[in-house]
């Protein structure tokens, strides 16, 4: 592949210009949420061409998505991305976003913590998810996803997100805890369900309305939380007291960490992290990619040709994974919070603004990638994507950890599908409105020929 990145056409900014964001009149908001629920994305996109690249909603009191963060400031100028990304966490907060999860992920994780106690875990995990040491996984995930795959085939009518996030579920308790086959049964079942019930609707709800107990009284989600967690502290005990049989998993790893050693609660924390961040995300990828090929016959052919050859080069497979991200980010909203007055770009973010790139706008800028609303892997074959310009993996200091593993995850997983089964849409009806967005196409295989 050739070493062509997508970059951003430059803007001249200026550090004296310091613009007013233009602002949303909060009283447009119930309306304006109730159109996003209806229409999506197309709505802030509409709001974005009547106010220009960077607009505010301020947020009546009483309605914080975050304590104290009154105002919401969404841009989709590729340009303003890598300032963000990369100002220093005395200006820009990159962690207090991520509290809206904290129920789920603890707060321990790396997404909610900084400094020292950040950087340490994320040094020790990192050279376990990239480079060689991928390979130890792909037995694993070659082997479930053969076996899910080989049961399509004249099954009738398959439901791809489904199969996909099993199969990921699979590989990332086998990354991160060891688990194998046998004890699958155990794990999956309340992990799927604690997953199903956090990503429904109801935590948007039960989170605008945490101040009145919206979160502690939700028992289902509790009671799923902390069966998931009866597995893990088991497991951690059990490791405990057999710490000389080293294993090649990430429990095992933190468990070694030099220094202070992490708590169960610590360990507890990295490991639903782990899990939860890195799985759905890679299963929406692939189910999405297949989604798009099986409406693009052309760019289904080169792919599948690709899957059928002996060759290791799965450099169109790749492209199409990009380009699926770039049409489709799994992970649409992550933002970051001004500690102080912040400029970015020519305008003056006031402190406490939550800030969010809109993902969707800057993956669909004209003058980046051409027909940003065609699907076309060719634009990712000889040119590499820009760490600013593709990011649904985020960036900075928080940048996604899984991401390597991630596409090659999702790589082998459409390799496979696309190798051993021909598929068609028995039904194509998606929906959006979720807290994260479910695929739901089903597809009827038959046995590739
Ligand atoms: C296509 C798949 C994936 C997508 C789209 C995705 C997306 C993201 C995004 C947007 C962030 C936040 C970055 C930021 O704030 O700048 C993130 C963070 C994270 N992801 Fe992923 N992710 C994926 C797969 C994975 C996998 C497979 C793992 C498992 C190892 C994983 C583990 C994490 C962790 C631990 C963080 C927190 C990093 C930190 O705060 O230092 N992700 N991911």
């Amino acid at each position: 592949m050739s070493t062509r990145l997508h970059t951003a056409t430059k803007q001249s900014y200026s550090a004296t210009t310091q613009l007013a964001v233009p602002t949303v009149k909060w009283w447009s908001l119930p309306r304006l949420l109730v159109d996003y629920a209806r229409y999506g994305d197309d709505v802030v996109d509409k709001l974005f061409d009547r106010y220009g690249d960077i607009f505010r909603v301020d947020v009546p009191i009483g309605f914080e998505i975050l304590d104290g963060v009154r105002s919401v400031v969404l841009f989709r100028d590729p340009n303003l991305v890598k300032p963000l990304f990369t100002a220093s966490a005395e200006v820009v907060d990159p962690t207090l976003a991520n509290h809206v999860l904290e129920l789920l992920y603890g707060d321990r994780s790396l997404f909610l913590v900084d400094g020292p106690d950040h950087q340490r875990i994320r040094k020790l995990v990192l050279p376990r998810l990239r480079g060689n040491e991928l390979q130890k996984w792909g037995d694993g995930l070659d082997s479930s996803v053969r076996t899910d795959v080989a049961t399509w085939a004249g099954a009738g009518p398959v439901h791809v997100q489904e199969r996909m996030l099993d199969v990921t579920l699979e590989s990332i308790l086998q990354i991160t805890l060891g688990i194998t086959e046998e004890q699958m049964p155990i794990w999956k079942p309340p992990m799927h369900a604690m997953l199903r019930t956090a990503m429904s609707n109801e935590y948007i709800v039960r989170y605008a309305t945490r101040r009145l107990g919206g979160l502690k009284t939700w028992t289902k989600l509790h009671a799923e939380i902390a069966a998931c967690e009866s597995l893990i502290y088991t497991e951690i005990a059990r490791r405990r007291n057999a710490r000389e049989v080293e294993q090649p998993d990430l429990l095992d790893l933190m468990m070694r960490l030099e220094g202070p050693p992490l708590s169960d609660r610590e360990l507890r924390d990295q490991l639903f992290t782990i899990l939860l961040a890195g799985h759905e995300t890679t299963a929406s990828t692939v189910t999405w990619a297949v989604d798009y090929l099986l409406q693009n016959p052309q760019q289904l052919a080169i792919a599948t040709a690709e899957a059928r050859t002996d060759s290791d080069d799965y450099s169109y497979i790749e492209a199409v994974l990009h380009e699926t991200l770039r049409m489709h980010a799994p992970a649409p909203v992550f933002g970051r919070v001004t500690r102080t007055t912040y400029q970015l770009g020519n305008y003056a973010i006031a402190p406490n603004s939550l800030v969010l790139p809109f993902i969707h706008g800057i993956h669909r800028d004209a003058t980046l990638y051409p027909d940003p609303n065609v699907f076309r892997p060719e634009r990712f074959v000889d040119t590499k994507p820009g760490t600013f310009t593709l990011i649904p993996f985020g960036g900075g200091t928080h940048r996604c950890v899984g991401d390597r593993l991630a596409l090659f995850q999702a790589k082998l997983m459409l390799r496979t599908i696309l190798r051993d089964v021909e598929l068609t849409f028995h039904s194509n009806k998606k929906t959006t409105t979720n807290l994260l967005p479910t695929n739901n196409i089903q597809v009827l295989a038959r046995r590739a020929s």
